[in-house]
């Protein structure tokens, strides 16, 4: 049997402030099985954005184990951790982190490059992606020039470009309107589906976790089903 993409054991985090010590993870454990859309809906400083930068090799835990694909994260060599996170796993944040002095399609472009795909097969590869998320006409607009949703949705095309077996997206429509909002998470969804790429995706809109497999919670540190 396959290992599932994303397996989070006993995952504690604590941060270490003038104050003394804040535990917000305090053994955390989730598994996402291969193609499974799950929301992580919890009140804001429970630590989500915690869980995802764990779960995204961003961060190291204080005591647990990330699983990605069945290998332990705390095994790894930094290069060996780089290397997942650029070739297994996409990330969307809030705010798009796009390399501004970029087009959207460099940005896209970038991170395979980075991976050793080709130039062309690159770009064909960034263009359909726009196209895909109804950017086609925008390629060479840097993020500057494009609207909240559009830069978004270009952060979206950018953590799908290396075709990701997990998408992690931190509160990824979080600063667009409702409407735009409702837009972007729906193709985000439906192309994840798709691909049968697994997801965890914080969210503070319950409309939009319940389009999802699954609604988990934090509490008290631990992850916990939601309602
Ligand atoms: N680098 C850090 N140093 C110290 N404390 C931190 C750090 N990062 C987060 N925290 C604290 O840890 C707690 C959890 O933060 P986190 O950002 O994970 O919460 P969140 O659930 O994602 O919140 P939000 O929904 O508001 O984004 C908060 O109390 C926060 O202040």
């Amino acid at each position: 049997m396959s290992e599932p993409p994303l397996r989070l054991a006993a995952v504690e985090r604590r941060y270490r402030s003038g104050a003394g010590e804040l535990p917000v993870l305090r053994g955390a454990d989730l598994t996402l099985e291969q193609g499974e859309i799950v929301a992580l809906v919890a009140p804001s400083g429970t630590g989500k954005s915690t869980l995802l930068h764990l779960a995204g090799l961003l961060e190291k835990p204080d005591g647990g184990e990330v699983f990605i694909e069945g290998r332990a994260a705390g095994t790894l060599s930094d290069d060996a951790r780089t290397a997942i996170r650029r070739d297994t796993i996409g990330f969307v944040y809030q705010f798009h982190h796009l390399l501004p002095e970029f087009t959207a399609e460099e940005n896209i472009v970038l991170p395979q490059l980075a991976a050793g795909v080709g130039r062309r097969a690159a770009r064909e590869r960034a263009r359909s992606l726009l196209a895909l998320f109804g950017l086609s006409g925008r390629e060479s607009h840097p993020p500057g020039k494009l609207s909240g949703g559009e830069q978004q949705r270009v952060a979206i095309a950018r953590a799908l470009a290396n075709r990701p077996r997990i998408l992690l997206a931190d509160e990824p429509t979080g600063n667009l309107d409702v409407g735009t909002s409702d837009r972007v998470f729906h193709e985000l969804l439906e192309h994840v589906r798709g691909e049968g790429v697994a997801a965890l995706v914080a969210t503070h809109n319950p409309e939009l976790a319940r389009r999802m497999d699954r609604i988990v919670t934090l509490a008290e540190g631990r992850i916990a089903a939601a309602g």
